[in-house]
């Protein structure tokens, strides 16, 4: 790997920028939808699918991919880009929130965290230092420090004490992942709902010295007038001249505010979990394919869409094989959301070079009627 990591914004519009992450496996248009690949594949869609709906780079897991199949395993078959071939840009989170929401008997300790494999119940210990050699062996590209996502809500006495635990681990996972040329590293910003705090997280991160910075601590069920309230301030907090990326955002109207609000990259099981169980996004808003009510409508699922499920099937085809369970169901569906969040993306790094982001914004929400259409 020769070539450096490099983040150029091209245009700004309000708070709001698009531009491009340089990798050497690839670039990244910013602002950025990354497709979750929990256990090294996006459910239901080939990579080429994946990377056909528009996306450049994509999510793995350090917490799923160290119970199985484990990264020393990975790593001896040429690492996660080879295994799961899919050659772009690979970010992968660093475990500690998957072990929070997954994993069985937790002990977290200064050290790192140990838990009980939600698999098979075997004992495994994640510390700053085991994350960051995971990641290695995986070879992404991008690699997310160790933390603590504070659980919401916390008061102010246990959200400091979570940030300062996760800003210690920054410093170790900052000095464990050394210097490799052409991957980078993100720290984590914490602090809750609590101002100060995010502001002395950012100020630590800052010191330490990323590649780029994350937004943590949001999307874990604040509400999305709360997590805008905090979007109001803290992007700015973290170094305008590196990619902000919030992590596990989220709904289509989640994504357009934290844009307007000057977020980089987002990520979100959103699109591939609710295509499986039926529901699908549309510029109009949510249609949800197993109401009785489209068991004979001709239609496809949104006429202007171009992405194969629109183009070459009908809601009353698509309610079948979902009715059915059928395997296409899912494909189709996974497929449509993606391509439709991509789509989004598009219209939002057009709008943003061309300054006419808030047009974007009002018409966008214009189209959307409330609930299931
Ligand atoms: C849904 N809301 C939400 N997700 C969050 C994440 C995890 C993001 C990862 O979890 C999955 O999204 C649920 C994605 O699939 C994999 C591949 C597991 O990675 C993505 C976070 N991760 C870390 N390290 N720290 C955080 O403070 C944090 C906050 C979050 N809020």
């Amino acid at each position: 790997m020769t070539k450096k990591f490099n983040f150029d914004v091209t245009a700004t519009d309000g708070r709001a920028r698009t531009g491009v992450i340089s990798t050497p496996r690839g670039e990244i248009r910013t602002p950025a939808f990354m497709p979750v690949g929990t256990a090294a594949t996006v459910k239901a869609m080939l990579p080429e699918s994946v990377r056909a709906t528009g996306a450049d780079i994509l999510l793995g897991n350090t917490y799923h991919l160290m119970l199985r199949p484990t990264a020393e395993r990975i790593a001896r078959l040429g690492g996660l880009h080879r295994f799961m071939n899919w050659d772009r840009p690979i970010l992968t989170d660093s475990g500690g929130f998957q072990v929070m929401s997954l994993a069985g008997l937790r002990k977290l300790t200064e050290e790192g965290v140990t838990f009980k494999s939600h698999i098979d119940g075997s004992r495994h210990a994640l510390t700053p230092e085991r994350s960051m050699e995971i990641q290695a062996l995986l070879g992404s590209d991008i690699v997310m420090a160790f933390d603590e996502c504070t659980p919401f809500p916390s008061d102010e006495a246990t959200a400091r004490r979570s940030m300062e635990l996760s800003m210690r681990w920054a410093r170790r996972s900052r000095e464990a992942f050394g210097d490799r040329p052409g991957h980078a590293l993100f720290g984590i910003q914490q602090g809750s709902v609590y101002r100060d705090q995010r502001q002395e997280s950012a100020d630590k991160l800052r010191e330490i010295g990323f590649d780029g910075y994350a937004i943590g601590g949001l999307a874990v069920g604040e509400g999305q007038a709360t997590m805008f309230e905090v979007l109001e301030y803290a992007p700015a907090m973290l170094p305008e001249d590196r990619p902000r990326y919030l992590m596990g955002v989220g709904k289509p109207d989640d994504i357009v505010g934290a844009v307007e609000r000057g977020i980089d990259m987002m990520d979100c099981v959103l699109p591939s979990r609710s295509g499986r169980t039926g529901q699908a996004f549309t510029r109009f808003g949510v249609v949800n394919i197993r109401n009785a009510r489209h068991q004979d409508d001709p239609r496809p699922l949104d006429e202007h869409c171009t992405c194969p499920a629109c183009r070459n099937y009908s809601r009353a085809y698509l309610h079948h094989v979902n009715r059915a369970q059928e395997i296409i169901a899912s494909m189709l569906l996974t497929w449509h959301n993606l391509h439709y969040f991509q789509e989004l993306m598009q219209g939002l790094r057009d709008a943003i070079a061309e300054g006419r982001l808030a047009a974007f914004v009002s018409d966008f929400h214009a189209r959307r009627a409330e609930g299931d259409i």
